[in-house]
């Protein structure tokens, strides 16, 4: 039977909270596999990003509703309903409780007429309680943050600038572009405030148009199309790309090339696929190779003073990309921190052996936390006396902080970013 809409996300998100399954991945096969209308795609997306980001505020709503805790789909199927209830003014509140009563009635074979009654109820009971109304009083129920991130942030931040990220996560990710034909014209963007060759759009599918698959224009967030720049590349350099996966920066850095070469290093041959795929689409495959390589081992594997140029995009938390990627948030617990930590400073060491005198170096995350940042990168100068930080500059001076680009996701609506770099003396 033809699965709909609301079916397909619910198979999703049991797939994300039973499954540990990675929401985009998840996602995006179920789209694959079900035969849904084009006009139901957005719509299934939607819901399973908004239930995915505001799961424990969705329960919340609920909770006084029920004596024990419902089985799993029961519960994420009541979480699929009252996010329509609540969060989409186009879906009429009578179709989202009718589906959802539907669904519940042709889960189970057996228990599928109790289920129906019992959503029924619950949906009913909660139209006419208190809290449909109400707000939360903590920001972990609100903006449905583990307290684990949230109290990181507080540390870290303090309480007002905190909130001003927490809001800003709450609003939709923009898209962003980079061009790689200086001439080409996207309508529906609008210029970067942050990058010279970037487009902005509110939103919308860029990866399906002609320019895009010609290799016209890239998809890439604001926040990464900083880092290439900052290598200043004069076109012959020999560069190692020690974690380049999909190679978003690798390509980028391939643009200002003409005789020189990229080295673009990952652990997995899927993984490399995927750079070759977009150095073949982007028309830059003469200068890319991949190399399928544990990043910690750049100077055993090339040895000494090999590269003028080494990128260390890091392995790293990713809670800078919260906004794009909602489900990262359940998956931190106190001990990733340290132990990336630990990882990014083997590469940074293993990589610098491997940079020639004079040679730059750039090192980046995509998180907000001092942990794999400032912390790393003052660990790293402090055991390595042959490297100097060099002082980063923009014209937006309130994306540098100590000399190093520093983006947070309310600032520019930009992934949450940073950028060092340094210079082998
Ligand atoms: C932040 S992503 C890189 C994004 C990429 N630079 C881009 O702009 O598209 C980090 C990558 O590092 C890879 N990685 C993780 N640990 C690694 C290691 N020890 N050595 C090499 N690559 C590693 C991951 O597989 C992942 O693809």
């Amino acid at each position: 039977m033809k699965k709909n809409a609301r079916q397909v996300a619910l198979d999703v998100l049991n797939d994300v909270f039973t499954n540990d399954a990675y929401a985009n991945i998840s996602l995006d096969r179920h789209l694959r596999e079900n035969e849904l209308d084009e006009i139901d795609k957005p719509f299934v997306t939607a819901l399973v990003y908004g239930v995915v980001s505001k799961k424990d505020l969705l329960e919340w709503y609920t909770e006084p509703l029920l004596k024990k805790a419902p089985k799993p789909w029961l519960q994420m199927l009541i979480n699929l309903t009252v996010y329509q209830i609540q969060f989409m003014d186009k879906v009429p509140t009578s179709a989202a409780v009718d589906e959802a009563v539907k669904i519940a009635k042709n889960h189970d074979k057996h228990d599928g007429e109790t289920a129906g009654r019992f959503i029924n109820g619950v949906l009913r009971n909660f139209m006419r309680s208190e809290r449909k109304d109400q707000e939360p009083k903590t920001w972990e129920i609100k903006y449905s943050m583990p307290k684990l991130l949230l109290d990181k942030m507080v540390k870290q931040f303090g309480g007002k600038r905190t909130g001003a990220i927490l809001e800003s996560l709450e609003s939709p990710s923009h898209v962003s572009l980079r061009k790689i034909d200086p001439t080409v014209e996207v309508a529906g963007t609008r210029p970067s405030e942050l990058s010279p060759v970037g487009l902005v759009a509110d939103h919308g599918n860029f990866a399906a148009k002609q320019d895009f698959l010609s290799g016209r224009y890239t998809i890439q967030d604001e926040s990464s199309q900083l880092v290439a720049p900052q290598l200043e590349l004069q076109g012959d350099e020999q560069i190692l790309d020690a974690c380049a996966a999909p190679g978003g920066k690798t390509t980028h850095m391939a643009t200002y090339l003409t005789s020189g070469h990229i080295t673009a290093l990952d652990l997995y041959d899927h993984k490399l696929k995927l750079i070759n795929d977009n150095a073949a689409r982007q028309g830059v495959s003469d200068k890319i190779s991949t190399k399928k390589m544990d990043a910690t081992q750049i100077y055993e594997n090339f040895g000494k003073e090999k590269f003028d140029r080494i990128l260390v995009d890091a392995p790293c938390s990713g809670i800078g990309l919260i906004r794009r990627k909602p489900d990262i948030r359940y998956r931190k617990d106190s001990s990733d921190f340290s132990n990336l930590q630990k990882i990014q400073l083997e590469i940074l060491d293993s990589a610098s052996k491997s940079l020639k005198k004079s040679g730059i170096m750039v090192y980046s995350t995509c998180t907000i936390f001092d942990e794999e940042n400032f912390d790393v990168i003052k660990a790293f100068l402090a055991n390595h006396q042959d490297f100097e930080q060099v002082t980063i500059s923009h014209e937006k001076n309130d994306i540098i902080t100590d000399g190093c680009i520093f983006l947070t996701p309310e600032m520019y609506h930009t992934d949450g970013f940073f950028v060092a770099k340094f210079r082998k003396n």
